[in-house]
């Protein structure tokens, strides 16, 4: 209980140097950076041979989503993305035919309205592509603290590929792990791309 205790206090610390991390971004490092990133991302091979993609719409001072968005489309992808129900701690997976449509939700993210846009079986998504505050090597992720995305994963999507995207300074050694942490299958940063086998070993690294 104790060790519990200390371990989430050492996450909410993470929590908020990595926000300071990732808010301290110049705006133009953050847009190259970003535009770095979306293009590796379309050229993985996961996503050439995906059909359907849940992207997050980004936020704050997230990697930008924008133009990955657009890009999806233009390949022909079905391109999803969450409606956060904060009720619920849970998401909704919505059909996306155009980013400029989308209107501030919870916390100011975008998203469709949820009258107008078509639910996705989560079940039949490739790829979830998700945000966050801090990343490890060895594939851990901390969000905000709501659970939201482990949650989705190990309930909703857990035949999806996980794909996060990262500045790197949001990247470290080690993030102390919870059980219910859904650990990542594949990490881009604007300057490497990180893969972790399914069945663990040591990460492999590309540089970029
Ligand atoms: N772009 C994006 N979408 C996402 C997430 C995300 O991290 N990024 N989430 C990832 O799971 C979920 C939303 N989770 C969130 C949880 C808390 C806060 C938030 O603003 N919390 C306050 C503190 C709590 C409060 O005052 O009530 C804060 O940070 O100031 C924002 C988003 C689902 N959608
Ligand atoms: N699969 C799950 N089922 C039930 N509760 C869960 C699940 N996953 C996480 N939680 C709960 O959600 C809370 C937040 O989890 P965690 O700190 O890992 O969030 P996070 O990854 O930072 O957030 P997010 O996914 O929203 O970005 C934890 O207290 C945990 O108990």
């Amino acid at each position: 209980m104790l060790v519990e205790c200390v371990k989430g206090q050492e996450r909410d610390k993470m929590r908020v140097w990595a926000r300071g991390q990732r808010d301290g971004l110049d705006r133009l490092d953050r847009a190259r950076a970003s535009a770095r990133i979306g293009a590796q991302a379309c050229a993985l091979p996961e996503v050439r041979a995906a059909k359907s993609v849940l992207l997050y719409c980004a936020f704050r001072s997230e990697v930008a989503t924008v133009a990955l968005a657009e890009r999806l489309l233009a390949l022909g992808k079905t391109v999803c993305v969450p409606l956060t129900v904060p009720e619920k701690k849970s998401m909704l997976p919505l059909v996306l035919h155009d980013y400029e449509a989308l209107q501030p939700g919870y916390q100011g993210i975008p998203e469709p309205r949820w009258r107008e846009a078509a639910l996705f079986p989560a079940l039949s998504l490739d790829i979830v592509i998700l945000p966050g505050l801090l990343f490890d090597r060895r594939g851990n992720r901390l969000g905000y603290g709501g659970g939201y995305y482990d949650r989705f994963l190990s309930g909703n999507a857990p035949q999806a590929l996980r794909l996060g995207l990262a500045f790197s300074c949001q990247l470290v050694d080690l993030i102390p792990a919870e059980p219910h942490d859904m650990r990542l299958d594949i990490l881009i940063t604007e300057q490497e791309t990180i893969r972790w086998p399914q069945e663990s070993g040591g990460p492999a690294t590309n540089s970029t």
